[in-house]
Parts: C-alpha cells; structure tokens; sequence
C-alpha cells in the first residue's frame, strides 16, 4: 500500500471512529537519535493526537527541535544524524525504506522560527509547491487554492489585491502567516512549528497563536516554544524535554498546573533552564 493510500483508508477509517474519542497522528516508540557518537534523544515514546496543539518545551539544547525534525525527517539532512526506533503517521512508518519522503514531507508540513518565503511572489509561494506535487492545475483551480490558503492562514484580507508582490516585502507577522498558507497549501495532515513566533512582535505573535486555534480545527500541530505562557495559552498537551530525555508529558492544563515530576515543577517555576 502506498502512503498517500494508506493515509486516505485511515481517514475513512477514522471518520468510522467515535469522534468523542483522542485519535493518535503520530506515535513515537523507543526513538533514539545521535549526531555522530552524540546521542541527541533517548528513547522517546509519545503519542501525538489528531487535531490537537502539542507543545514542547524545555531548556535550551534539550533536544526539541531535534525531535520535531524527526517528524518529517528534517535530520535527514544532516550528515552525522543516525535515528533509530519508530515514528508512525497514522500507523505508517515514516522510516520505512520503502516510504518516499516527499510524501512524508507532504503530509507533515514545517513552519521554522524565521519566516522564509520562496524569492517569489506571494502567489508563487502558495502556488509553487501544490502545482508540483499535481495537487492543482495553473489558472482558476490553482487561484482558489491560493484564496483558500491565504484565507486559511488568516491573510487574505491583507494581500488579496497584491498577490503579485513578493512574500519577501510583507511585515514579519505576515510573512510567517504566508508560510503558513504554503504550509497548508498541500493539505498536509501535520503541522511542525519550530518557535514560530520568537521573532515576531506581540501583536503579529497574538495572530499566529490565534490562527494555531483556529487550525487546529482541520491539523495536528505540535509546537516547539520556549514560551511557556505561550504553550500554556495555545497547547492542549504538553512535553517536558532534558538533555534528550522526555522527562513529562500529559495534558497541558495538569504539566503546568499539577506537574508529577520535580524536574517540571523546577522548570516551569524558573528554578533552571
Ligand atoms: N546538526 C547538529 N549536529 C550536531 N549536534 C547537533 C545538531 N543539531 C543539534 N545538535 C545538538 O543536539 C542537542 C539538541 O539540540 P536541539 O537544537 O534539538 O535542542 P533544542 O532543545 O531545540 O534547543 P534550543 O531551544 O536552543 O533550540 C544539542 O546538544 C545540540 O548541540
């Protein structure tokens, strides 16, 4: 079975599911991840459920966006990284052999610190990667699409009589939100957000926080933030990373409230990190 089949029978499936009940994206058993001889993460084991906020905090070099990279196999990229254990998007592995990345990729879309449109128009950022993949064909489907991501990520009011000018000349806030448009353009299934607003003004950070409610509706987003108001503002559930180890993870409301673990409570009070 390929992916794209088999994300598409488990959607059928899942809609079958009583509704009412936590459905699980993402399942990571016995993850261990080492740069070199380094080891970066050990033994990891979560579930991340279906159309909720997950949020990852920690101190610095605890090991969290090294996780989240993991999720689209972003690590890949590096040349020292060697991963081992499992990671299952709606029960496939994404480590398979056999599995092609770009789909993974397609299906787990990633939104990092910095906004980074493409040196392109801001229709082009929205248009580029669907027209790839075939997912639309230029001209009027194509134009819906980009409305309906622009509207999606909360900027079509702002660009709509613009789209020609480059992503690059929008504020920060905006072209963070535009990168959220090209994130959902391909109708990805999970949305990676690495500190997505650390470089941005309360004002532009308060819309993106808002836009992650409302995407929630439709994505699985997990969340990396070294804002713990932040991750107790937006998060539904919420993982407390040390030196590579996941030290705590349940709801958001009882980590930041009702903590089981010293280390927690030491961390969200401020006593480290
Ligand atoms: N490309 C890499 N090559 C070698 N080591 C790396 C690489 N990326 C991260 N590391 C190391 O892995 C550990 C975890 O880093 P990571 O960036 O995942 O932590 P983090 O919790 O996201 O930190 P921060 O909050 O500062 O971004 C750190 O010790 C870091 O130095």
């Amino acid at each position: 079975m390929t992916m794209e089949n088999g994300f598409i029978q488990h959607a059928l499936h899942a809609q079958e599911q009583d509704s009412t009940q936590e459905s699980i994206k993402v399942q990571v058993k016995n993850l261990n991840l080492f740069y070199g001889e380094k080891q970066a993460l050990n033994s990891i084991n979560m579930d991340i459920y279906t159309k909720k906020i997950t949020a990852l905090i920690g101190p610095s070099g605890c090991g969290k966006s090294t996780f989240l990279r993991c999720i689209n196999r972003m690590n890949d990229l590096v040349q020292s990284c060697r991963v081992e254990g499992y990671i299952g998007v709606d029960g496939h592995d994404i480590y398979d052999k056999e599995i092609d990345v770009v789909a993974v990729r397609k299906r787990v879309g990633m939104v990092f610190q910095q906004p980074n449109p493409f040196p392109k128009s801001i229709y082009e950022n929205i248009a580029y990667a669907p027209i790839m993949h075939d997912i639309v064909k230029k001209g009027k489907e194509c134009d819906e699409l980009v409305e309906r991501a622009l509207r999606g990520a909360n900027l079509w009011d702002e660009v709509k009589d613009k789209l020609k000018d480059p992503g690059t000349a929008l504020s920060g806030g905006q072209q963070q939100r535009l990168c959220i448009a090209r994130a959902i353009a391909v109708e990805p299934d999970v949305i990676l957000m690495d500190e997505p607003t650390s470089a941005l003004d309360p004002i532009s950070t308060e819309k993106i926080e808002n836009l992650m409610l409302d995407l929630k509706k439709n994505y699985t987003i997990i969340i990396v933030t070294h804002n713990m108001q932040q991750a107790a503002r937006i998060a539904d559930y919420t993982a407390f990373f040390h030196m590579g180890n996941l030290i705590e993870y349940s709801d958001a409301k009882t980590l930041f409230v009702n903590p089981k673990e010293k280390k927690t409570e030491d961390y969200i009070t401020g006593r480290f990190g």
